[in-house]
């Protein structure tokens, strides 16, 4: 069949055409092929429909009109006070190498009336548009993974697809699922010692071909990066897993895809849609976890490099940088820490991905830029971040439930994690973001709610760095999975 072809390294196959909202029989269809290709190669590629293709297009089209009118994109800008709501904020961002916009809520959105910006007024609509289109094809993937494996992640899956069915019917925010989309602007600066190899965070991302090759993926098993985009019709789009799904569904052969972006110096637009379990959702304990929320595991992600995380959704510490101290109460916790890599350890020369925030050393990445564009992003929206991430340094000292053995933790490598995204941005311990509302939100929630669980998990996590490890490098090491 002429939509199914063999290529090279790896073998894939595309997922059949099949229109999103349609019959029972042609969603079985569609889904148990791409479930197939997850758990055998890590990944499918999944073949749109011609109206999905054309909302792409009309999407990419309106997001490369808007991101070359500063004026038309500034009506788009997150608030200041959404900006570090890495869970829930709406608006256009930007860094050192890209710029974005960021949308996790479909039915509404902040920006007031944007009759007086055309371009950014189509832009955010084809977004919804694609983003409705996406959250269709997550949600059906996710009920047949549901139905596909077996055990207690079958059960946590069916429950976050029922939950999401439920909110939908009867028109209420989200209960159990809080996606994501981005629509990016590579500026074309990526190259392999930028590209930053990461897992996503969530449960599905789903990326159409953007409009330059530019995303390579690890297929499952294996350690060669495949210029996966390079294969893929204009028509297509890759589904895969993150880290969440992974620490669910991993006894049954679903794997985090790892994957990064080269861009070849070439601009790059592309729009990934991620799948993500709302914070509050309680997530089983397994032989690597604990019982924990969702915003507790993805604050531990946010929290450690992309080398300590693995396929299998678990975290593994690197001794050599980090202390680990195992809490009694918590039985799961992973108590093997692995060793590090020599390589890494001495990670004096890597490249700084930091876009400027951490250690609010802002100017001092911005110097680097260069083009007047990126100066005028810098002077309404970058320098305001700076400001914002020092005046949280100095909270977090204060109110902070870690704690952090010396200054060198918050200053030096580990501290400044996260000011507001999810790669090469240096980061920042949240503890406000999932201290009080995880646990409002799972107090409200009958489904979910254990909270008198809470408060034995990463609370008690040593996240202090040991003394000797700093080896004399300011350098930042690589992030953890954002999505
Ligand atoms: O730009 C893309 O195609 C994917 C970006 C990505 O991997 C991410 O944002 O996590
Ligand atoms: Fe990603």
């Amino acid at each position: 069949m002429d939509l199914c072809r063999a290529l090279e390294a790896p073998p894939r196959e595309v997922v059949a055409a099949q229109p999103c909202f349609t019959e029972r029989n042609d969603t079985l269809t569609w889904t148990s092929e791409a479930i197939r290709s997850l758990q055998r190669d890590g990944f499918a590629v999944i073949k749109l429909t011609p109206p999905e293709a054309a909302a792409v297009h009309e999407m990419l089209d309106a997001a490369q009109q808007a991101f070359e009118d500063s004026v038309e994109m500034r009506a788009l800008r997150i608030s200041d006070e959404q900006l570090d709501d890495l869970d829930s904020r709406d608006g256009y961002v930007c860094d050192r190498v890209r710029e974005w916009l960021e949308l996790h809520h479909f039915g509404s959105h902040p920006f007031g009336k944007l009759e007086d910006h055309p371009k950014a007024s189509r832009f955010l609509e084809t977004a919804l548009t694609f983003a409705s289109i996406c959250e269709a094809r997550c949600t059906q993937a996710l009920a047949a993974l549901a139905t596909a494996i077996g055990g207690g992640g079958a059960a946590q899956l069916r429950a976050l697809v029922d939950g999401a069915e439920r909110a939908r019917a009867e028109d209420r925010p989200r209960e159990t699922i809080s996606p994501m989309v981005r629509v990016y602007k590579y500026h074309g600066v990526l190259n392999e010692r930028d590209g930053d190899p990461h897992y996503d965070m969530g449960l599905l991302t789903l990326i159409p071909k953007s409009s330059s090759p530019g995303l390579e993926i690890q297929p499952k098993g294996s350690a060669e990066w495949v210029p996966i985009e390079t294969t893929m019709g204009a028509d297509e789009a890759i589904l895969f897993g993150g880290m969440t799904l992974a620490r669910i569904c991993n006894s049954a052969g679903v794997h985090a895809l790892h994957h990064r972006i080269l861009t070849h110096g070439r601009v790059r637009i592309s729009a990934p849609y991620f799948q993500r379990a709302a914070t509050h959702v309680f997530l089983a304990a397994t032989p690597k976890h604990p019982e924990e929320m969702v915003g507790q595991y993805n604050h531990r992600l946010r929290q450690v490099d992309n080398d300590e995380l693995r396929s299998d959704g678990s975290v593994q510490f690197c001794k050599s940088r980090r202390r680990y101290s195992p809490p009694a109460e918590r039985p799961h916790a992973d108590r093997s820490l692995a060793d590090c890599s020599s390589a890494h350890r001495s990670s004096g020369t890597r490249p700084s991905r930091r876009n400027g925030f951490r250690n609010g050393r802002a100017h001092r990445s911005i110097d680097r830029w260069s083009s007047p564009r990126a100066e005028r992003h810098t002077d309404w929206q970058m320098d305001r971040r700076a400001d914002r991430h020092a005046e949280r340094r100095s909270d977090r000292h204060g109110s902070g439930w870690y704690t952090l053995s010396d200054s060198r933790s918050v200053d030096g490598r580990h501290g400044g994690r996260c000011a507001d995204d999810h790669n090469w941005r240096s980061c920042e311990m949240r503890s406000s973001s999932w201290e009080s509302s995880p646990m409002e939100a799972a107090q409200r929630d009958e489904t979910f709610s254990r909270p008198e669980a809470y408060p034995n998990s990463s609370r008690t996590w040593d996240n202090t760095w040991d003394a000797g490890s700093e080896e004399g490098t300011s350098e930042a090491p690589s992030e953890g999975a954002r999505h």
